[in-house]
């Protein structure tokens, strides 16, 4: 269990109201009500549904000694009838993150800290990275969508990036528990809400960029402003912290370029990858002018094959040749990341070599489930256009005759990608059956009236929102030669409908449905 380390308003840099409260005792920290301990300090954040001085009287009932609250959203005088010291702050969102790392003694500092964003592909590289550093004998831990822990311990995570106290949190406890290194997902809700502010990074880098969360950013230069939040330094006061800057960005995506041309512009170094043999999106305009320079991790030879890729790349200083049992050519763009990272590390091209032999799939993306006879069930992760577009031209390459798909799309979330979703899945698979994914607070149905309007031909398109009976009707009617690509759901283990998690895995129900499952 981990203690923060009691400490002051003053030490915290938080101007009290008077001499008393600027010395009393803050033994703890909380940004919820709920779990406040005596002798809190109460970080009282505004969200999007509650104001954060709405839960003070809960917190000082819990315990609280002193509250902080945002600057511009209550006057001072709204604030002296709690009883207990409340300050207002400037930024405060960006300063629960600084609070905890002071207060758990900035564990980031302690391990080499690597954040991966991007809008697909975060926990597959993560992974990846995490896999290749625990096979060069370094301990790393892992903060993510598939869980918060180490690789083969992972608790099961509420959020891709947790809130910023409990990133610190996991930071100190995975640092106790013998942590050289931590891998961790940086969503761009975590970039917009400062849940990284104070942890600082040793290499940060981006997937890619398309269209996700339209819903919370509105639009997609909001989305990608958010987040360019993990590529800009700030001081250690206030967001994200770069120790060195070692930055790693993606050639073949237009956002990844537009950042490299920032950063150029700037006299920023990065790291460049690209799985684009020719450098082609590289204009030689850019090239000749200096404005991009060329890949520094490139590819000079990618043979893929139904069990995985074989790939023989250019690095900084040398050159690197492995094989990944890992299939979709995205994964190759994953795999570069990943390489580019361990280079960025300044690790060897023997022991980056070494350490990308280990590499292996990760839950719930592209798993590959065969039974003799019966056809074969791909189940992916991919719940966005782009992913579902990448997804379903990998699983191409591994179906004989026709490729299914049955997807949903989750409630609560950006109701443009689901005609966007259609739209893919009418153009690159055969057959089409629409069901549930995580309805939430949506009626299923709803959901899926949105997704249908996305089709040219609805009339050859199944739905059945009942997401077993969907995967059930596909695999039955599916040929032994055909393949049924399920998306969306991947790793998770329940279906959330109105608030409850009911249990519900596609994986559990294809290997049901498929009796002996092959290796
Ligand atoms: C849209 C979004 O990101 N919402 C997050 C946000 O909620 P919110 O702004 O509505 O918070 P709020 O309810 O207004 O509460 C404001 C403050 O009051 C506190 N509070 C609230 C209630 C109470 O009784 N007492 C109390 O003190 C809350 O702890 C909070 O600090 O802050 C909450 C507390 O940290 C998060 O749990 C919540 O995540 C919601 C559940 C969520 O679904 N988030 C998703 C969209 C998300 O974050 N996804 C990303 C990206 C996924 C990806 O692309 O991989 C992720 O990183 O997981
Ligand atoms: N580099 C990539 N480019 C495009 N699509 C990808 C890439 N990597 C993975 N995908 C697709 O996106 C899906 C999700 O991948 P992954 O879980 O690694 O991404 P993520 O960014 O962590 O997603 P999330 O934001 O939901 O946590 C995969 O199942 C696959 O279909
Ligand atoms: N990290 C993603 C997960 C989506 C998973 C999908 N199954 C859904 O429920 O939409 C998000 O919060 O948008
Ligand atoms: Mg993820």
């Amino acid at each position: 269990m981990i203690k923060f380390m009691p400490t002051t308003l003053q030490a915290l840099s938080i101007v009290a109201p008077d001499h008393a409260a600027a010395n009393c005792k803050v033994m703890g920290l909380s940004s919820d009500s709920r779990h406040v301990q005596p002798g809190d300090l109460f970080v009282a954040r505004d969200g999007i549904t509650h104001r954060g001085v709405d839960f003070i009287e809960q917190a000082v009932d819990a315990g609280a000694i002193a509250a902080v609250v945002e600057a511009w959203t209550t006057s001072q005088d709204d604030l002296s009838c709690f009883g207990i010291p409340v300050i207002r702050i400037e930024n405060l969102a960006d300063k629960a993150g600084v609070f905890a790392a002071a207060m758990l003694g900035q564990p980031s500092t302690k391990m080499t800290l690597i954040g991966v964003t991007g809008t697909n592909g975060k926990t597959s590289c993560a992974h990846y990275i995490a896999q290749a550093l625990t096979a060069l004998g370094t301990k790393t831990a892992l903060i993510g969508t598939v869980g918060n822990g180490f690789p083969d311990a992972l608790n099961t995570a509420t959020h891709t990036t947790p809130d910023a106290i409990t990133v610190q949190r996991l930071l100190s406890d995975f640092y106790a528990q013998g942590a050289q290194a931590v891998v961790m997902e940086v969503s761009s809700h975590a970039l917009d809400q400062g849940r990284v502010s104070g942890v600082q990074f040793d290499v940060v880098a981006l997937t890619n960029l398309s269209r996700d969360h339209l819903d919370y950013h509105g639009s997609m230069d909001a989305y990608a402003e958010a987040k360019s939040l993990l590529f800009t330094t700030k001081n250690v006061a206030i967001g994200v912290v770069h120790k060195k800057r070692n930055i790693v960005l993606n050639a073949d995506d237009d956002f990844g370029r537009q950042l490299a041309r920032q950063l150029t512009a700037g006299n920023v170094p990065f790291c460049l990858f690209s799985s684009d043999l020719n450098n082609t999106q590289l204009t030689n305009t850019e090239l000749n002018s200096g404005v991009l320079k060329q890949a520094d991790v490139a590819v000079n030879q990618c043979v893929l094959s139904r069990l995985g890729v074989q790939l023989s790349l250019t690095i900084p200083g040398g050159r690197v040749r492995f094989e990944a049992p890992v299939v979709g050519d995205f994964n190759v763009s994953n795999l570069l990341l990943t390489v580019s990272v361990l280079s960025q590390l300044d690790l060897s091209a023997a022991q980056i070599e070494m350490a990308m032999a280990q590499v292996s799939a990760v839950p719930g993306r592209m798993e590959c489930l065969t039974c003799a006879g019966r056809p074969a069930v791909v189940i992916d992760y991919a719940h966005t256009p782009d992913a579902l577009e990448k997804a379903l031209l990998a699983a191409r390459k591994h179906c004989s005759q026709q490729l299914w798909i049955v997807f949903g799309c989750g409630g609560d979330r950006d109701t443009g990608k689901r005609a966007e979703m259609a739209a893919i899945a009418e153009q690159f698979a055969d057959r089409v059956v629409v069901t549930s994914d995580n309805p939430r607070t949506e009626s299923p149905d709803a959901i899926i009236e949105m997704i249908m309007r996305g089709f040219n031909r609805p009339g050859q398109v199944v739905t059945l929102a009942d997401r077993y009976e969907a995967i059930n009707m596909a695999m039955q009617q599916a040929s032994a030669e055909d393949l049924v690509l399920v998306a969306g759901k991947g790793h998770e283990d329940y279906q959330e409908i109105m608030g409850v998690k009911y249990p519900f895995s596609d994986k559990v129900v294809v290997e049901s449905l498929l009796g002996d499952v092959d290796a």
